[in-house]
């Protein structure tokens, strides 16, 4: 098979199942060829060839066909592509094998663009930021484990890869390792199979740093957890520098073991916060910058920046894809990119993104989540316990929603304007100083937002 089809094949790939797995799985692929029914695939390592195999192996084979290539079966030899992609990625770690077998221990691939210059700072990640930065410096290990946790597209990715890549520059006598829980899963699932399971314990427990994305993959997993904290004690005993990410609070994750949650929390646990418009103008520039050097200088009319800013709002990921619309389109079509091409190239992010949680929404969230009866929050209780969701669930309505404050006192059992003003000027000053409220609060923002 010529290399061409194959580029178009990838390309296919990529809007299937999503540019992470792009990036992560096919990317690194060099195809040699078909002959015999057999496609033939250079790939960077043993892993990431049987991870193709078990996962992409129907979507490859069914693109194959369709472009009438017979084959019946797929097989890898390891080593490195003659020729990267523009966009390379490299591995975070690899050691070999005690056995001598020249098994690799090999991480994810790590994304070239998620570095800490292409990571913009704000409010609401300030802290993940400076923790990071703290951990990719490789110094003495000053809090361990680092636990980043936010809502989905937020940048823990990102701050993760940015660490590994700090690292690999900094101390590259230091083994990092990146990966996802859901590797460390197949790995661990993989040794069992092949009776491997004392190299697999070598291998991790030789590292220096251990990075593991999405660990709420494993919540729930019996066996891959035991080995997990197995594996986490024995690098914290040893000195060695853990990171995780999650999409929420250890002890938020459900299914996950009490134990490993525990010593989740025994190092620092910082929170990336959903972002507010600063923020997010400031991703846009940065990004436009970025998506500048692949498409060449773009246009881009006054005002397009803070319009995407305000109206999309949830997920930076989002953000990006409508970016990289509006640059493709307007490279494609040769014009600058106005505001009537936003519009008309973005209807269906933009109507997604009109999505709006209703105070009724709010209301039940947080009295599902405190515990409460909503005919209470409506009601005329004025207890700590009854009280105190309600103005949270006052403050968030206020927060999420374009309700005025008399609209949102008719919402709540037809109590005045002031009642809720003063309910909202309250958590704003409660946020202050309880930590424990402030948590509360993010989270039934993310579980609204979601
Ligand atoms: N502060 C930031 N500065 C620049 N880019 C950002 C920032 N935050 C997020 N991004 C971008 O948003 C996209 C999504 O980020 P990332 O994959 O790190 O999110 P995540 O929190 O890991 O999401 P998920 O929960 O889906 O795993 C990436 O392209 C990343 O570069």
């Amino acid at each position: 098979m010529v290399a061409e089809q194959w580029t178009g094949i990838s390309e296919e790939l990529r809007y299937e199942i999503g540019e992470s797995n792009h990036k992560n799985w096919i990317e690194p692929l060099e195809c040699l060829g078909v002959s015999d029914g057999v496609v033939r695939f250079r790939a960077p390592s043993r892993f990431v060839g049987d991870w193709v195999k078990r996962t992409y192996h129907d979507q490859i084979f069914s693109r194959l066909q369709t472009i009438g290539t017979d084959v019946t079966r797929m097989e890898f030899i390891v080593g490195e592509p003659a020729q990267r992609p523009a966009t390379a990625t490299a591995t975070a770690a690899s050691t070999v094998n005690k056995s001598g077998a020249g098994d690799e221990l090999q991480g994810a691939p790590l994304d070239g663009k998620y570095n800490f210059d292409n990571f913009v700072v704000g409010k609401p990640n300030e802290l993940a930021h400076a923790a990071a930065r703290r951990v990719a410096e490789g110094g003495p290990v000053t809090f361990n484990p680092l636990f980043l946790y936010g809502g989905v597209g937020l940048g823990k990715t990102h701050l993760m890869h940015a660490i590994a890549w700090e690292l690999k520059a900094k101390r590259p006598d230091l083994q990092v390792l990146y990966l996802s829980a859901e590797q460390f899963m197949y790995r661990f699932v993989q040794a069992l199979r092949d009776r491997e399971i004392m190299d697999f314990k070598n291998l991790f427990r030789s590292v220096d740093v251990l990075m593991v994305d999405d660990v709420q993959f494993i919540a729930g997993k019996d066996s891959t957890q035991e080995e997990f904290f197995h594996t986490f004690n024995a690098l914290v005993d040893q000195n060695k520098q853990i990171v995780i990410s999650a999409d929420r609070a250890p002890g938020e994750i459900k299914d996950l073991e009490a134990r490993i949650s525990s010593r989740m929390q025994c190092g620092l646990v910082v929170d990336l916060h959903p972002t507010n418009y600063e923020l997010r103008l400031g991703i846009l520039h940065r990004k436009a910058a970025q998506f500048a050097q692949s498409y060449g200088s773009i246009k881009i009319d006054d005002g397009v920046f803070e319009f995407l800013a305000h109206r999309i709002t949830t997920n930076v990921r989002v953000l990006e894809g409508a970016l990289q619309r509006l640059f493709a389109f307007s490279s494609l079509i040769g014009q600058e990119v106005s505001q009537d091409m936003v519009q008309d190239c973005l209807s269906d992010m933009l109507r997604s993104s009109e999505r709006r949680v209703t105070v009724e929404e709010i209301q039940r969230k947080v009295a599902e989540h405190f515990n409460i009866r909503l005919s209470d929050m409506l009601g005329p209780k004025r207890t700590r316990t009854i009280a105190r969701p309600r103005q949270i669930a006052m403050y968030l309505s206020k927060e999420m929603t374009s309700r005025s404050l008399p609209e949102i006192g008719r919402r709540f059992g037809g109590r005045d304007h002031t009642t809720i003003l003063h309910g909202v000027r309250k958590v704003v000053e409660m946020r202050e100083q309880d930590t424990q409220l402030n948590e509360d609060i993010e989270l039934l923002r993310r579980l609204l937002e979601s």
